[in-house]
């Protein structure tokens, strides 16, 4: 396999790293309105496959790679055909994918990313991380919103959000993805975006839980505005604004991912409330169910910060202490009331 000459040329050249889910549908995207794009991914032998079938069977079956799509197994030489990276691998492997590529950027190289959490170790969130092993001087930003990869693949319309201390950059990122499918919004609050796609993996478990044990559609509302408050107490705790949160990267996301079972988390609260265990839960997915390493940061974090958030730490309780998903919502609706 090898990189198209005319790709490498190419200033407009994007590089995608990460070939799940996500990486597949934004390399797609960004393809389908004529970007030359390179997708890279860990695996050469799943590389191939996505070459030979042009589509990722594994993780995106249904979505036909765009011509100007091209698959690059060799890190290296996709980092040397552009300067603008975006990666998109789980929140447990950004670290190192970082640090992997850090030495091998342009000199002026931009990198952005789309995973959503918090590192667990550190509790610090993906621009920490990334300004810890980029440094200061690489332009940065954080790519996030409501935004199913299968529907992005399939090329229905769909909106998101672009965060990047300059906005210059943002914006620049945001017209490459956006055509007549897609929207990108920019904004310079990268902490709240970030918090944002955290805390609504965590929720949405929960909500999978609540649907899962047969409540209703009060109990799923009850449990969005209220876990709106607590995403926002928190972000607005690290230094996000609290207009953040009324946006794509908030309420938007926390809705989709709360109510669709496009969801990961949501299923995997569905599996839990139906008595399956976490790791079985997880294997039946197949794929990242960031909710679950959140919980456990979002906990940490939010206990630092002296930040009360009563869903998040029920659903810690119910994948980490083994307590059971009604008694965790028993716990949630005898709390002492309080005005709103
Ligand atoms: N899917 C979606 O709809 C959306 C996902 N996101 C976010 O995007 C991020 C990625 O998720 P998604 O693509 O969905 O996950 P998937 O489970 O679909 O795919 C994960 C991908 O990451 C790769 N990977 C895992 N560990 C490493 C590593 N150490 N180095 C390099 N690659 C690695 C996997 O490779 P391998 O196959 O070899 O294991 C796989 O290609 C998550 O943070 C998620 O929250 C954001 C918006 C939408
Ligand atoms: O982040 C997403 C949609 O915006 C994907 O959600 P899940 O990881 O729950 O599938």
């Amino acid at each position: 396999m090898s990189v198209a000459p005319e790709a490498a040329a190419d200033s407009s050249t994007c590089v995608v790293l990460g070939a799940g889910s996500w990486g597949t549908a934004l390399a797609i995207q960004l393809a389908r309105v004529a970007l030359p794009t390179l997708l890279w991914g860990r695996d050469s032998t799943h590389l191939g496959e996505l070459q030979r079938d042009r589509r990722n069977a594994r993780y995106l079956p249904d979505a036909a790679f765009p011509e100007q799509l091209r698959i690059e197994p060799d890190l290296k030489s996709a980092l040397q055909a552009s300067r603008d990276v975006i990666v998109a691998v789980p929140s447990h492997a950004l670290r190192g994918m970082l640090e992997e590529i850090a030495p091998h950027l342009l000199p002026d190289a931009r990198v952005a990313w789309a995973t959503k959490g918090f590192e667990v170790s550190t509790g610090l969130l993906p621009h920490q991380v990334a300004r810890e092993v980029l440094g200061e001087s690489v332009p940065t930003a954080v790519i996030s919103g409501p935004t199913f990869a299968k529907e992005v693949g399939a090329g229905l319309p769909t909106a998101m959000t672009i965060a990047a201390s300059d906005p210059g950059y943002a914006a620049e990122l945001a017209q490459r993805f956006s055509g007549q499918n897609f929207r990108a919004y920019t904004s310079t609050d990268i902490t709240g975006v970030e918090v944002g796609g955290a805390i609504k993996n965590v929720m949405a478990i929960g909500a999978g839980i609540s649907d899962g044990l047969g409540f209703g559609a009060n109990t799923r509302i009850a449990l969005i505005a209220r876990g709106l408050v607590e995403m926002t107490r928190l972000g607005v705790a690290l230094g996000a604004k609290k207009e953040t949160f009324m946006g794509l990267a908030g309420l938007g996301d926390l809705v989709l991912t709360c109510t669709d079972n496009q969801s990961r988390n949501r299923r995997f609260g569905l599996a839990l409330a139906s008595g399956e265990k976490v790791e079985a839960a997880q294997k039946t997915i197949g794929q990242v169910v960031e909710g679950v390493l959140a919980a456990n940061a979002v906990r940490s974090v939010a206990q630092r910060a002296g930040v009360e958030m009563p869903i998040c730490e029920q659903v810690y309780r119910v994948v980490y202490e083994g307590v059971a998903p009604k008694d965790a919502v028993k716990e949630l609706m005898s709390r002492a009331l309080k005005p709103e």
